[in-house]
C-alpha cells in the first residue's frame, strides 16, 4: 500500500470532518464550527500528508457516511415536524374540550333557568373568553420573571369589548408574549425595564438609563486614596489633600502601603492614615471605604479599578497625568470638588467592566480553574513577541463569529471605546452604552470591520491547534499570559461596574473629553465669503 494512512482513529476523524463539513455546506454558508469530539485529532488529521488514489475507499466510505447523516438528518427534521403538529393537533384538542366543558357547566348551573336558549347563545360569544382561560392562569405564572404577556392586556381589552359587542363575533388579535433567555433574574428585569405592552402592541417603556444621580443617605466617613507612583506633584498633593480630609471634614483616610510610607517619613502626624499589610486585605476594602479618590492620570482610574475584584465604591478622579479622558477634577480646586462630593448628590457614569477568564487545554479537566480578571478598557488578545499572524478563533455565545487573522484582537469595554479600540479603527461610544466592541487590530483582511455586540453576550476566542504561534492576552494594558494552542478567552459583562462622579454629567463630561482631550472633528471652520446657492 503506498502512503496509506495507518492511524485508524485520525480516519475517522477525517470521515468525521467531512460529515460536519457538508452540514455546514449544505446550509449555504461555511460554518467552521466543528462538530467533532476531538479538535486536536482534526488538526492532526490535517496535518498529515494528502491521500492518494489508494484511499478511494476512504473516500468512498465517507461519501457514504455523509449520505447516511443525511438521511439521519431528515429523519431527525421529519420527526420533529411530525411532533410539532402533534403538538398543535393536541392542543387545538385541549381547546375544545375546555369549550365544551365550558358550555355543559354553564348549561347545568342554568339548569333551572327556563330561558336555556336565550342564554346558550349569550354563553356562544362568552365562549369565546372562557377558552382564554387556561392561558390567562399561565400568564399570571409565566409573567413574573422570564418574559411579559400580552394575554393581560389583551383580557381587559376583550372583557370591555365583550360587553358592548356581545353576541357579536369579533375577530381578536391573536395574544403573544415576548420572552427572553433567563441567565438568572437580572436579564429579566431589564428587559421588563425596557420593554412593555400597551393593549398588545410593543413599544420600549422607558430608555435604558438616564443620567445617574448618587445620594449619600448617610455622611461618608472613609475615603481611599490612590496615586500615580514617583511623581513629586502627586505626592504633594496626596499629604495636603490626606490633612485637609482629616481636619477638616473628620475623614478617615485609607492609602496604598507604598504612601503610607512616604507619608510617614515625611511626618509622624500622618500616624492616623490607615493602609493594609498583606493583599486578603484589599478583597474587603470596598466594605470598608465610602470613596476612592485617584491622583494622577487614567492608568491610575484602571488601577483603582482593578484593586477591586467585585463592588467597587464611588471613584472621584482627579487630573494628573497629560490626557485624562476619565479624569474630568481639577486637582487645583479638590477642595470645592471634595466638599460638594461629600455632600451629594453626585452625577456618576457608571462604567462597565469585562470579565475575562483564561481556559487553559492542558487543564480543561480540572476543577480549578484561573482566577477571573476585571477590566475596565479592554482585554487584547494580540501576537507579542511572534512574529506569525495572530489566528484566533471567536464564538459569540454559541455562534461561530469569525477567525482573526492579523495583529489580534481587542475586546473593549465602552469606557475603552477611546484608548486601544480607537486606536485600532473601533468606534467612540459613550461610556453609558452598555456592549462590548470587538476591534480587530491590523486584520490581514480588507473587509474586517469592528462590532459592538449587547452586553449580554459571552464571547470565547480560542487559540486553534494549527495555529503557528501562541497568542497573548493582556488585560487594561497589563497582566500579559500566553495563550497556546487549544487554550481560550472567556469574556462577559461582570456584574459590578465601576461608578465614577462625574464633573458636570456622564454626556457632558464624555463630550469634553473627546473634544479637549482627543481634538475630535477639530477643523477651522469655512468662511462666509465665496460661492453661495442662489
Ligand atoms: N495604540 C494604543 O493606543 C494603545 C496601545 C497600548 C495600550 N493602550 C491603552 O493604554 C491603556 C493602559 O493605560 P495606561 O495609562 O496604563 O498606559 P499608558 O501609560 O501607556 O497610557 C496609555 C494612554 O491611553 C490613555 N487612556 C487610557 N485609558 C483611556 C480611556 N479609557 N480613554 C481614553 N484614553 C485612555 C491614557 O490617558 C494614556 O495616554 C490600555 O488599557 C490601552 O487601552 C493604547
Ligand atoms: N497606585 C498605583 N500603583 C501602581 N501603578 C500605578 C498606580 N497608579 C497608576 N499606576 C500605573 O502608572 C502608569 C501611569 O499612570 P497614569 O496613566 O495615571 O499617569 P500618566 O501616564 O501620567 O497619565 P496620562 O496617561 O494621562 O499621561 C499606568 O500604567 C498605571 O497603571
Amino acid at each position: 500500500m503506498s502512503h496509506q494512512n495507518s492511524n485508524p482513529k485520525v480516519s475517522v476523524d477525517k470521515v468525521n470532518l467531512d460529515v460536519a463539513c457538508s452540514h455546514a455546506e449544505e446550509n449555504g454558508f461555511s460554518d467552521p464550527t466543528p462538530a467533532f469530539d476531538s479538535e486536536k485529532a482534526i488538526y492532526e488529521y490535517l496535518h498529515q500528508p494528502p491521500f492518494r488514489t489508494s484511499d478511494d475507499h476512504l473516500v468512498e466510505f465517507s461519501e457514504a457516511l455523509r449520505t447516511v447523516a443525511k438521511a439521519l438528518r431528515r429523519v431527525a427534521e421529519g420527526k420533529a415536524a411530525a411532533q410539532a403538529e402533534a403538538a398543535e393537533w393536541k392542543r387545538k384538542y385541549e381547546l375544545e374540550r375546555a369549550h365544551n366543558l365550558q358550555l355543559r357547566n354553564k348549561a347545568l348551573s342554568l339548569e333551572g333557568c327556563h330561558n336555556l336558549s336565550k342564554d346558550l347563545k349569550l354563553d356562544n360569544s362568552s365562549s369565546q373568553l372562557m377558552v382564554q382561560n387556561p392561558t390567562m392562569e399561565q400568564s399570571e405564572k409565566c409573567c413574573g420573571k422570564h418574559g411579559i404577556c400580552s394575554h393581560e392586556i389583551l383580557r381587559d381589552e376583550d372583557m370591555n369589548a365583550n360587553s358592548k359587542l356581545a353576541g357579536r363575533r369579533v375577530a381578536r388579535k391573536a395574544s403573544f408574549r415576548l420572552s427572553w433567555g433567563c441567565n438568572g433574574d437580572k436579564s429579566g428585569q431589564h428587559k421588563h425595564d425596557i420593554v412593555s405592552f400597551e393593549k398588545g402592541n410593543i413599544t420600549t417603556a422607558e430608555r435604558s438609563s438616564t443620567q445617574i444621580l448618587l445620594k449619600w443617605e448617610s455622611q461618608p466617613q472613609t475615603v481611599l486614596i490612590l496615586t500615580k507612583p514617583n511623581s513629586t506633584s502627586v505626592r504633594l498633593l496626596c499629604a495636603e489633600m490626606v490633612r485637609w480630609l482629616k481636619e477638616h471634614k473628620n475623614i478617615n483616610v485609607f492609602v496604598e502601603p507604598r504612601v503610607m510610607t512616604e507619608l510617614l517619613t515625611e511626618s509622624p502626624y500622618f500616624r492616623f492614615v490607615q493602609t493594609w499589610e498583606d493583599d486578603e486585605e484589599i478583597k474587603f476594602l470596598h466594605t470598608k471605604v465610602d470613596l476612592v479618590v485617584t491622583l494622577g492620570g487614567d492608568g491610575t482610574v484602571l488601577w483603582a479599578a482593578s484593586l477591586f475584584k467585585g463592588p467597587v465604591p464611588p471613584v472621584v478622579p482627579f487630573s494628573l497625568g497629560s490626557l485624562g479622558f476619565m479624569t474630568p477634577f481639577q486637582s487645583e480646586h479638590y477642595r470645592d470638588c471634595l466638599d460638594t462630593i461629600l455632600k451629594g448628590p453626585i452625577s456618576i457614569t457608571l462604567r462597565h467592566r469585562l470579565q475575562c477568564q483564561v481556559i487553559r487545554e492542558a487543564a480543561k479537566d480540572e476543577l480549578e480553574t484561573e482566577e477571573p480578571i476585571l477590566v475596565l478598557n479592554e482585554v487584547t488578545i494580540d501576537r507579542g513577541i511572534s512574529s506569525y499572524l495572530t489566528y484566533l478563533e471567536c464564538y459569540c455565545d454559541s455562534s461561530f463569529v469569525t477567525l482573526v487573522q492579523g495583529d489580534g484582537l481587542i475586546l473593549s469595554t465602552t469606557s475603552g471605546s477611546t484608548a486601544y479600540s480607537l486606536a485600532a479603527g473601533g468606534s467612540m461610544v459613550h461610556p453609558q452604552v452598555p456592549g462590548i466592541l470587538f476591534t480587530p487590530i491590523c486584520p490581514h483582511s480588507l473587509s474586517f470591520r469592528p462590532l459592538i455586540l449587547p452586553e449580554y453576550v459571552t464571547l470565547r476566542v480560542q487559540v486553534p491547534f494549527n495555529s503557528r504561534g501562541h497568542a497573548w492576552a493582556s488585560f487594561d494594558g497589563k497582566d500579559r499570559k500566553q495563550l497556546a494552542a487549544g487554550d481560550a478567552l472567556i469574556c462577559s459583562m461582570a456584574p459590578w461596574p465601576v461608578p465614577t462622579a462625574c464633573q458636570v454629567d456622564s454626556t457632558n463630561d464624555f463630550l469634553r473629553s473627546i473634544h479637549e482631550g482627543l481634538h475630535w472633528n477639530l477643523r477651522k471652520s469655512q468662511s462666509f465669503d465665496g460661492p453661495r446657492d442662489s
